[in-house]
């Protein structure tokens, strides 16, 4: 296998009542939050899909399948730890990443620093190695009708 490998990935949900608001790890207060069988936490789904992808494994779903009742409302931190040791099993570490979100609500620039806190530590990385911001859809489609949000997320990983 190469030094460098690099992932992609992406993942949305729909937004649902009754449902708390969780990105990157971290509670975000709005009226509403993500649905899913886990905690939808779409941020931390695409940025597992990346480190999975770079290693040329399968996605999430695979490990945990969401007909699994064992993965019902599961934190999806687990899902990240898990996709960073699969990548340490093989000799690889995170690099760095970066990650944007599609969310036309709620403002997710003031909860960045927190995230990042949030994920750096799973990614077993500093902040400094994780790109992550926010954009609306410019009320362009679904996305832009609030419907839900989404997330792409890249990875690098390099050799041990
Ligand atoms: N959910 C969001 C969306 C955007 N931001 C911040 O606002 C800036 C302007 O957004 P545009 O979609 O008009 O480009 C953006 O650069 C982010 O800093 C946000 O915090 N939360
Ligand atoms: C996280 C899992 C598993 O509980 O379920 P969901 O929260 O529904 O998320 P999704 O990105 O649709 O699928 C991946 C599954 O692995």
């Amino acid at each position: 296998m190469s030094q460098f490998r690099i992932g992609l990935g992406y993942d949305i949900h729909r937004f649902a009542e009754g449902r708390k608001l969780i990105l990157g790890g971290v509670e975000i207060p709005h009226s509403k939050g993500l649905d899913g069988h886990s905690d939808a936490d779409c941020l931390t789904h695409a940025l597992a899909d990346a480190v999975l992808g770079a290693l040329g494994l399968p996605d999430i779903g695979h490990f945990f399948p969401n007909d699994d009742p064992r993965c019902k409302g599961m934190d999806s931190q687990d899902i990240l730890r898990r996709a960073v040791e699969e990548a340490h099993n093989r000799g690889y570490r995170v690099g760095n990443c970066d990650i944007a979100l599609i969310a036309e609500e709620p403002k997710i620039a003031p909860h960045l620093d927190a995230m990042k806190r949030v994920l750096a530590q799973n990614l077993r990385v500093e902040t400094t190695e994780i790109g992550l911001k926010a954009t609306t859809n410019e009320k362009i489609g679904d996305l832009g009708r609030a419907l839900g949000i989404a997330a792409h997320a890249t990875v690098l990983l390099e050799k041990i």
